[in-house]
């Protein structure tokens, strides 16, 4: 026996005399022997089978780990002082390169990193792998207190992600302005607020309407008036920023200083969540989220913290491709407007309206994902792939977001250039009785008229290889309602602004780059740190004739307003008669362009009046109302602006030369005479001397003399012009006027 119990046990044993006393105490000295010996033996055991496990699964990963194809290990500890020194994406990239699409990294003796790159096998591995690092549900548990919706292991979110879905796809989906327009109109209020300063912080704007969105979104109005937002989004920002250094301590650091501050910031998230919920109670929307067996708002800081975060870097994203490819920001504003149109109810969301504008999102979280891996791991149990390959328990699975959504195989010779045309069929419309289909994925490829085609926006979640919201058992269970709220987000700010980037800006070294291969492609605080929104009354469309305006009452109601308002202007009693002639211009709204015949004095007069209206805002206005010529008696046989295109021969007066049909034509006549000179220099219309018409049987001769500038020289053109009744021009001459 160990002589150390034998002198415990002796010491223990009292004199005595009496034989019984003596029995009965050896009796216990021997059971506390074989007490203390079982436990012994036991304990021996315990930790025997429990080192031979451990070693059994370590055995075990690394015999599983060596079928898996990767470069071999550089030393014992694996490639931690590779990966120390390159970055991830690289080493992976390379690995890849050479092992296929499945390779293993060796991060310690015990952590292996294995990383999926082809689409369907990344499917099937984020099906089947359903638990979180445990390191990120740490790093939630830390700053936030206990969340159903963010926890590592799976079995632990199941219930809560499956309700947050129902309730924001389905129940909250169908109420009509599930996207606050208010928050919008917040957001806009306070870009109005900037502009004054002339420039805008990209990522600082872009995290702050995240965060007015989502806030607005899960709290309704109330959070907009709430006081204290500022400090709450600051807070946090600054909790969400150091939470995975402190989670990354196995030993939680209780003697450091830094822990406790950072503590003391998530007391204080923690309260003003607790005002949050108080103040918006009436309105708080996700009420199945306020769980009081979780860590109390746990749920609500997750979602804001990880809402914010993504839902911000995608609108940075966004707003840097629209500088640096003004031509889709054109084309976005264009269909706004056109949706805006087409939309009875300002209210209701417009998003499927706007292919392009939806397209763009989808594209910019493609070629710049919100994080470079996504990462999974499978918890209890080995991972068999369909393939044969054994991914073994609590191995970090990891997909390389940056190299799948631009591999070429997947997303065409184009994948790494920024083209959100690859998400559009094009229908056209004159294939579209026989029900055709164009796909233009991966092309460049723009549609040549607008209204000849229009576009249909490809379900990008059909592609494996787009990931930017996850896949699988842990998907991302906002992206409906995310992308919703950054089109009407970008709806919004697109008809009031151009984002351009501020080149008066000194960190703007370099000049964006517009190879839009994601490499190229600035970060928002290398050179790309400020933005200038420019109001959008510049990016106009020209000037169409309005269809059918004879008839229609809308068209009639412009020119009554116009004549009604010159009157209240100049206090006149010119009393409206009709509108002889319409045409519309696109800019924020539409600018209708009226020629109305009117009495003035007992005389009949032309005005030209021009109204600006935006429809779904109520607002209309009169921008200009003008003379433009005298009336002709109706049994005249000469003509008005208004007869272009009726079927008569004759000579009429001097046409209005600000009349939407002559500025067309002229522009026409300008745009064909630069395509057929040689110089690159270009022509600019100065002005519209003179402007006669003549109608010839289906069309009308525009006879117009102009005064063109080229460089710094004055050039006077007499021109020629054929309107076509199907509203078409054509040059028939130019001849150089030298009088
Ligand atoms: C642009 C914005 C967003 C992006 C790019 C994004 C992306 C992601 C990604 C990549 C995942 C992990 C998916 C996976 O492992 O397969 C995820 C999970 C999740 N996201 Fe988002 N997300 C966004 C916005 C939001 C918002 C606004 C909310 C809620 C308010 C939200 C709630 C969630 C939830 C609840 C999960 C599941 C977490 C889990 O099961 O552990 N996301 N998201």
């Amino acid at each position: 026996m160990n002589p150390f119990l034998c002198f415990v046990l002796q010491a223990w044993n009292p004199p005595s005399s009496c034989k019984f006393s003596r029995e009965t105490s050896r009796f216990l000295r021997d059971y506390a022997v074989w007490e203390i010996n079982v436990f012994l033996w036991i304990s021996l055991i315990t930790v025997t089978y429990f080192l031979t496990h451990k070693l059994f699964k370590l055995f075990k990963l690394w015999n599983q780990g060596s079928k898996i194809p990767g470069p071999p290990s550089p030393s014992f500890y694996g490639h931690f002082s590779t990966l120390s020194k390159q970055n991830l994406t690289e080493v992976l990239s390379d690995s890849h390169g050479e092992y296929g699409s499945v390779v293993k990294l060796w991060l310690s003796p015990k952590q292996l990193l294995v990383s999926i790159k082809e689409p369907e096998v990344i499917r099937e591995m984020l099906w089947k792998a359903k638990d979180k690092l445990p390191l990120t549900g740490k790093a939630f548990d830390l700053a936030f207190g206990q969340s159903t919706l963010f926890a590592s292991s799976f079995d632990k979110v199941e219930k809560r992600r499956e309700s947050l879905a129902s309730e924001l796809n389905v129940e909250l989906f169908d109420r009509e302005n599930l996207i606050p327009t208010k928050a919008v109109d917040r957001i806009m209020a306070e870009l109005h607020q900037n502009m004054p300063k002339g420039r805008v912080d990209c990522k600082m704007a872009s995290q702050h309407m995240a965060f007015t969105l989502l806030g607005a979104t899960i709290f309704g109005d109330t959070f907009l008036a709430w006081s204290k937002a500022t400090i709450y989004e600051d807070l946090l920002m600054m909790v969400a920023k150091d939470a995975c250094f402190w989670a990354s301590y196995s030993v939680t650091p209780f003697w450091e200083g830094g822990f406790w501050r950072y503590r003391r910031l998530c007391t204080k998230l923690k309260c003003l969540t607790q005002d949050l919920v108080q103040q918006c109670s009436k309105n708080y929307k996700f009420n199945g989220h306020l769980n009081v067996r979780d860590e109390p708002y746990g749920n609500i800081m997750c979602m804001l913290f990880h809402g914010c975060l993504t839902t911000g870097g995608l609108i940075s994203n966004m707003l840097m491709r629209l500088v640096t490819h003004p031509e889709i920001q054109h084309k976005i504003y264009t269909e706004i407007i056109m949706a805006r149109k087409s939309s009875e109810d300002k209210n209701q969301p417009i998003a499927e309206k706007m292919p392009l504008l939806l397209a763009t999102i989808y594209e910019s979280a493609r070629v710049m994902p919100a994080g470079p891996l996504l990462q999974r791991c499978s918890l209890q149990h080995d991972l068999r792939l369909k393939s044969g390959v054994i991914i073994p328990a609590g191995s970090i699975l990891v997909v390389p977001m940056q190299l799948v959504q631009t591999d070429e195989s997947s997303w065409g010779n184009d994948a790494g250039k920024f083209n959100p045309y690859r998400f559009l069929s094009k229908t056209e419309k004159i294939s579209a009785s026989l029900n055709k289909d164009t796909s233009i994925a991966g092309h460049a490829e723009e549609p040549k008229d607008q209204r000849k085609s229009s576009f249909v926006l490809n379900d990008p979640n059909e592609n494996a290889a787009f990931l930017p919201f996850g896949s699988g058992t842990r998907v991302c269970v906002c992206q409906k309602f995310v992308i919703q709220g950054i089109a009407s987000l970008f709806a919004s700010l697109l008809e009031q602004y151009e984002v351009r980037l501020n080149t008066g800006s000194k960190t703007n070294s370099k000049p964006p780059s517009t190879d839009s291969n994601s490499q190229d492609f600035p970060s928002s605080e290398l050179f790309f740190s400020t933005l200038s929104f420019k109001p959008m009354a510049t990016i106009t469309g020209g000037v169409r004739p309005s269809g059918g305006y004879q008839n229609s009452a809308e068209v009639e109601n412009l020119g009554r307003f116009a004549v009604d308002e010159h009157n209240k202007k100049e206090k006149g009693v010119v009393e409206f008669v009709r509108v002889v002639k319409a045409g519309e211009q696109v800019v924020a709204g539409t600018l209708h362009h009226l020629t109305v015949e009117a009495i003035d004095a007992g005389k009949e007069k032309l005005y030209e009046a021009k109204v600006w209206v935006k429809p779904w805002m109520n607002f209309k206005e009169l921008q200009g109302f003008k003379h433009a010529g005298d009336a002709a008696a109706d049994d005249s046989p000469c003509f008005t602006v208004s007869d272009l295109g009726v079927k008569q021969e004759g000579h009429g007066p001097g046409l209005p030369t600000h009349d939407p049909v002559v500025e067309d034509a002229a522009n026409h006549a300008l745009k064909t005479i630069q395509q057929r000179s040689n110089s690159l220099v270009p022509y600019e219309l100065e002005e519209i001397v003179h402007a006669n018409a003549e109608v010839v049987e289906d069309f009308a001769k525009l006879q117009m003399l102009l005064k063109v500038k080229r460089g710094d020289k004055e050039v006077k053109f007499k021109v020629e012009v054929h309107h076509k009744s199907n509203g078409t021009f054509h040059l028939n001459s130019m001849v150089p006027d030298h009088s």
